[in-house]
């Protein structure tokens, strides 16, 4: 614990012990062999509530030091001093021997030891009366004081005490040691006084101010949020309501294993002694409903819907005869009595009757408050807290609203036209708007400004990193030219190279706008001499594999290398065979020379094909993960295409990197244009361009850390249907008319794919269809057309035939496991039925479905479900067919609970709200914030809290997979 006045007083070192004698002793010894016996004194004291007590009572601080040095064992102040000293030593001595103390060494020899800092406890409360209580001690404990200020100062390089960064309490362990060594190294600029009084006096310093700056909180409670982790004002903002609740939430029709979230008051609150060793706490809560259709957002119109009462039961078992007994159950049971108001949710269970329903992996938060219920009616959400640490809910969500009382409007750093120029609310504001919304939207807003945060300073300090450590002069002027303009940074059609032009004049089809922008955007990168980073996300059937094919002939052209990566065979082969056709135009002398590489591929033309790669014979590649064997060499690899790069590990795609072309030499090119190898060229890592239809969190955490650009394709070819979508439960009728409808599809000259969710029948999964057994009672069934059968186990030659034969129009059913998920291409095929689908993820089935559809024909898609409860997640594809609305979709169904604050699939650690598979376009916003910031200062001097923000971030650390 460290005593500061105005001027810094004593640090004291407080050691505090916990959990038993033996163990306290062993500590105490082994802390005095570390530090050496002096000049520590310990405090024998097992609890230190008196020292606690101490600091919140007493106001009178000198009386307190006076206290703390008799609690500490000494009879007064000056005794401390005196008695500390050994006979004949000096002060200087004294401190001498505490710089030697190596705290670092010591917490790791001593896991049990933190170091950290404790918030100063100040010793006089104004300087009106400094004067007066400085003249209470003797001169002799005063200059011992201020020498021994000095001393630590520079021994351990403390911050000046009122410095905001130094304020973050560590937390408390077994044993602790206080003392004032900061957690984070700050970026401040020292240099600039200016900036650094700025930022330290600047009202967003009140977020990193300890929370005992909280009024109305009681000691006890103060406890229990530092004890939880919460030691700071920011702490406590940043615990995010899980979801809000209103008063009359309709969240459609009430069915089995939906998730409800609802507000209402308890009927009754029972404990049963069901057995001796069992017992039952049964509370009824009755809500009232408004019935409406199933909303497609979480706001929903309540017109035309009618009110309904409902009762929620909520049973929980307690087994042993200790928490089966009457008494605890009656306890248990007095916790919520009749008419109290109470937030409820979880799942449906159970539909005991009409309008009684039970709940299953259920919370019930009390609603605390004499003006809540007027709140309520008038429909204004209210925030639920997860719990965190054994803290109550009702606890947080209290210091969250006695923080908000304390914060300034004016807290936000971060400049006022990026709020504008980005549409985003003021911090002040998205903090209210997040634990206090006035309704929805505003919640909404509140939330899109911190997810902006997130991604902002991560972006930020990524980039400053850059500039300030390893940034070269051109990577700074390619930021600059970023920044500079909004627009994408282009290159016209008129400036491709002729080669990907004559690619382009050989397709049956114009490019879409999106397409045509995304070619150009990366044909743009691709004449940059830095290496690209990029993905290219885009819809299932958008034509992303167009797009790349252009950026390869791009650098084919100019003499480089490009390697197509894919994850299955059989994908490889359709690209490999897409692009030769579309080659085949093409003159001897200028077709490019196009490989394909396998697992199947023979083992004589592999070695053919990797010394064409190695003296450069052959300008791209497609193949599978063989291009990034250590055996695969490039003579110039200059770009790798990674199709479906989700399905591919970090580690494989990082080894394209490694790919680095060593020899310029075997260039062929005639026009090398601005591609023109220069020194730094020669050892570049390869563009990347990953392509992916799915926004999975990892992939967009890599657009962060991997300081990856997104390109979206945004719109489908012309002339596309939608596709009808049916989801049927899959008994007799369902099957009878799934047939009939294959059957006119027959008739009328489509091509069906039956998906099953297994190869073989299995005993373990009786309920479930298997592609081989289908097999057969589908070719009875529909006699004089010819199927097929695809899955996993078979061989690469094989998948291939089938999949020739359905493409040529040979077989006209194809019976297939999720093999055909990624990325099989049959433009005419018009029917899709799978098998149990409620077994695949809503995800999942969005791709699947992307297999029809992909030419002018009217397609369509049956999800056959294997009972009736599971209906009403698949008819949320019935509704629509946009990727990004059904990944939003399926995180509501999984349960609205883990819209805020709670950890779910979408979520890494670093963004607690942000859902990574919606929030794309804030991570693209953010990004160019975080430029525009930095070309008007590199170092960001010209935005000093901005600096100080940034630094009291966590640092950067690395993603997890
Ligand atoms: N501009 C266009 N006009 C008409 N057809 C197009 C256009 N672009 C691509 N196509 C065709 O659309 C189909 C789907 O394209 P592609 O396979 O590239 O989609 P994708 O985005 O890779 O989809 P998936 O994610 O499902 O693999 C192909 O048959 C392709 O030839």
């Amino acid at each position: 614990m460290s005593f500061t006045g105005s001027a810094p007083v004593v640090r004291i070192i407080s050691l505090e012990f916990r959990r038993g004698r033996a163990r306290r002793m062993v500590s105490k010894m082994r802390f005095r062999n570390a530090l050496g016996s002096r000049p520590f004194q310990c405090c024998s004291r097992e609890n230190h509530t008196y020292v606690r007590k101490l600091l919140d009572r007493v106001s009178e601080r000198s009386k307190l030091l006076k206290k703390v040095s008799v609690l500490v064992g000494y009879s007064n102040p000056q005794d401390l001093v005196e008695k500390q000293r050994a006979p004949g030593e000096s002060s200087a001595e004294l401190i001498s021997a505490l710089k030697e103390i190596d705290f670092p060494e010591i917490t790791a020899k001593f896991p049990c030891i933190k170091v950290g800092d404790a918030s100063p406890v100040e010793l006089y409360e104004d300087s009106t009366n400094m004067k007066f209580k400085e003249a209470a001690l003797s001169e002799k404990l005063t200059n011992f004081i201020q020498g021994s200020a000095r001393n630590l100062e520079s021994a351990y390089e403390f911050h000046n005490d009122c410095h905001p960064l130094n304020q973050t309490p560590t937390t408390a362990g077994d044993l602790s040691i206080s003392e004032e060594i900061p957690l984070i190294e700050p970026i401040v600029d020292t240099k600039s006084p200016e900036s650094l009084s700025d930022a330290i006096t600047s009202d967003n310093s009140i977020l990193d101010k300890s929370i005992r700056c909280l009024p109305g909180t009681t000691s006890r409670q103060y406890r229990q949020l530092e004890d939880g982790g919460f030691h700071t004002v920011r702490k406590l903002l940043q615990h995010f309501p899980r979801t809000y609740a209103d008063l009359q939430n309709p969240q459609g029709p009430i069915e089995y294993g939906q998730y409800i979230m609802l507000s209402g008051t308890v009927i009754s609150s029972r404990g049963i002694k069901v057995k001796s060793t069992l017992g039952l706490l049964e509370v009824v809560v009755g809500c009232s409903i408004i019935e409406s259709e199933l909303s497609s957002s979480v706001e929903s119109s309540h017109s035309g819907a009618e009110q309904k009462r409902i009762h929620l039961h909520l049973n929980r078992f307690f087994s042993g005869a200790r928490f089966s007994s009457q008494h605890f159950l009656n306890l248990m049971s007095a916790k919520h009595k009749e008419g109290d108001l109470v937030y409820v949710s979880g799942k449906i269970k159970k539909v005991l009757a009409n309008g009684h329903y039970e709940l299953k992996e259920y919370t019930i938060d009390a609603i605390e408050g004499e003006g809540e219920h007027s709140t309520m009616l008038a429909r204004k959400p209210h925030p639920i807290y997860p719990s965190k640490a054994g803290l109550k809910p009702s606890l947080l969500g209290l210091s969250i609203s006695r923080a908000l009382k304390i914060l300034s409007p004016d807290v936000d750093p971060v400049p006022p036209d990026v709020l504008v120029e980005f549409n985003l609310p003021n911090l002040f504001d998205a903090y209210m708007g997040i634990h206090k919304p006035k309704d929805r939207s505003e919640a909404d807003f509140a939330r899109r400004r911190l997810i902006f945060d997130d991604f902002f300073y991560l972006q930020l300090g990524r980039l400053f990193q850059m500039l300030e450590a390893v940034g070269t002069r051109v990577e700074k002027e390619e930021l600059l030219y970023k920044c500079k303009s909004h627009e994408l940074n282009t290159v016209g059609v008129d400036d491709w190279s002729p080669l990907t032009k004559k690619l382009l004049r050989a397709l049956p089809y114009w490019l879409t706008p999106s397409q045509l922008d995304a070619v150009q955007e990366i044909i743009w990168d691709l004449r940059r001499p830095v290496p690209m980073n990029r993905l290219l996300q885009g819809d299932v059937g958008c034509g992303k594999t167009i797009v790349a094919f252009l950026a390869c002939m791009e650098v084919v052209n100019s003499g480089f290398q490009a390697a197509f990566m894919v994850p299955t065979e059989v994908l490889a082969v359709q690209h490999y065979e897409h692009l030769t056709s579309l080659l085949e135009k093409f003159d001897g002398d200028e077709k490019p020379n196009i490989a394909l590489l396998t697992g199947s591929t023979s083992t004589r033309e592999s070695r053919i094909i990797r010394d064409g790669l190695k003296t450069g014979e052959i300008g791209m590649v497609i193949g599978t993960h063989c291009l990034i064997a250590d055996k695969t060499e490039f003579s110039a690899l200059r770009i790798s295409v990674i199709d479906e790069q989700q399905r591919f590990g970090v580690v494989q795609r990082g080894r394209f990197n490694s790919k680095l072309y060593t020899s310029s030499s075997k260039l062929s090119g005639e026009n090398t244009s601005s591609d023109e190898a220069s020194d730094s060229e020669t050892f570049m890592a390869p563009h990347v361009l990953a392509m992916s239809a799915t926004p999975i969190p990892r992939t967009l955490a890599l657009a962060l850390y991997g300081d990856m650009s997104l390109t979206q394709i945004t719109d489908l070819p012309p002339g596309r249907q939608p596709i009808k979508t049916l989801a049927l439960e899959g008994n007799d009728v369902g099957f009878e008319a799934v047939f009939q409808m294959m059957r006119d599809e027959l008739i009328d000259g489509g091509k069906v794919y039956l998906v099953y969710p297994i190869i073989d029948e299995s005993e373990h999964l009786p309920q479930l269809r298997a592609a081989t057994a289908g097999f057969d009672s589908i070719k009875q069934k529909f006699e004089g057309y010819p199927c097929g059968l695809l899955h996993g186990r078979m061989r690469s030659d094989e998948k291939e035939e089938t999949l020739n034969s359905f493409r040529s129009g040979e077989t006209r059913i194809l019976l297939s496991t999720q093999v055909i998920e990624i990325g099989v291409d049959v433009p005419d095929a018009s029917m899709m039925v799978v098998m149990n689908a409620e077994r695949f993820g809503i995800s999942q089935l969005h791709q699947l479905r992307g297999r029809v559809g992909r030419g002018e024909r009217k397609s369509r898609c049956i999800f056959l479900a294997s009972t009736s409860s599971t209906l009403p997640r698949l008819k949320v594809l019935e509704k629509s067919s946009d990727g990004f609305y059904l990944a939003n979709a399926d995180l509501l169904l999984r349960g609205p609970g883990n819209l805020l604050g709670k950890k779910q699939s979408g979520h890494l650690p670093e963004f607690p709200i942000a859902r990574l598979e919606v929030d794309g376009g804030i991570l693209q916003e953010a990004h160019l914030a975080a430029l525009k910031v930095l070309v008007a200062s590199n170092d960001l001097a010209l935005y000093p809290r901005l600096k100080v923000e940034l630094s009291m971030r966590q640092p950067l650390c690395i993603l997890g997979d």
